[in-house]
């Protein structure tokens, strides 16, 4: 069984993959006189793909069994697909460069005030929580054409949670 330690998630180490939605280090511009900060231009939205659509959508997801194991990972070839949790919770994000390739495998320990932009084509694992009724809010692609290719691993890979916490 291939184990596969968690590394905090960070824009650079998670640049091969696409964007981490946060405000960590960021200038906001002030606007509504004063009001209210906006950080801007966080992600990139690319669904126009085969005329896709930006979809937006509410996702309330449960926790896997521990230990968590990684069968299946995911890409959507015709669009990107952004995760923001609404509920504060840290949760996981597994990606890879090749599915073939045990070694291209990352996993992330995202905290509540962070969200992911999967770029189009970025393998991934299906949304990962550690608490049910974990709600996120979901921008990806609706509209014609196959979005959605799979790979079952022919080994099942276990997450080692506990680097989650380092
Ligand atoms: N199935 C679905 O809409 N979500 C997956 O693509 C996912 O990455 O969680
Ligand atoms: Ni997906």
């Amino acid at each position: 069984m291939a184990i596969l330690s968690i590394e905090p998630l960070t824009r650079q180490a998670f640049a091969p993959f696409g964007e981490v939605v946060e405000t960590e280090g960021l200038t906001p511009l002030s606007i509504n006189q004063g009001y209210a900060e906006r950080y801007n231009e966080l992600a990139t939205i690319d669904v126009g793909a085969e005329g896709g659509h930006i979809n937006i959508s509410w996702f309330v997801a449960s926790a896997r069994p521990a230990p968590i194991a990684i069968r299946l990972m995911e890409r959507h070839p015709l669009g990107s697909q952004m995760f923001m949790p609404l509920n504060g919770g840290d949760w996981l994000v597994v990606v890879c460069t090749d599915p073939h390739t045990r070694s291209s495998y990352r996993a992330f320990a995202a905290k509540g005030n962070q969200g992911v932009n999967y770029a189009r084509n970025c393998w991934h694992h299906p949304l990962l929580v550690l608490k049910d009724a974990s709600s996120f809010l979901v921008v990806d692609r609706k509209g014609g054409g196959d979005n959605l290719e799979e790979y079952w691993l022919d080994e099942t890979m276990q997450l080692d949670l506990r680097t989650a916490a380092s």
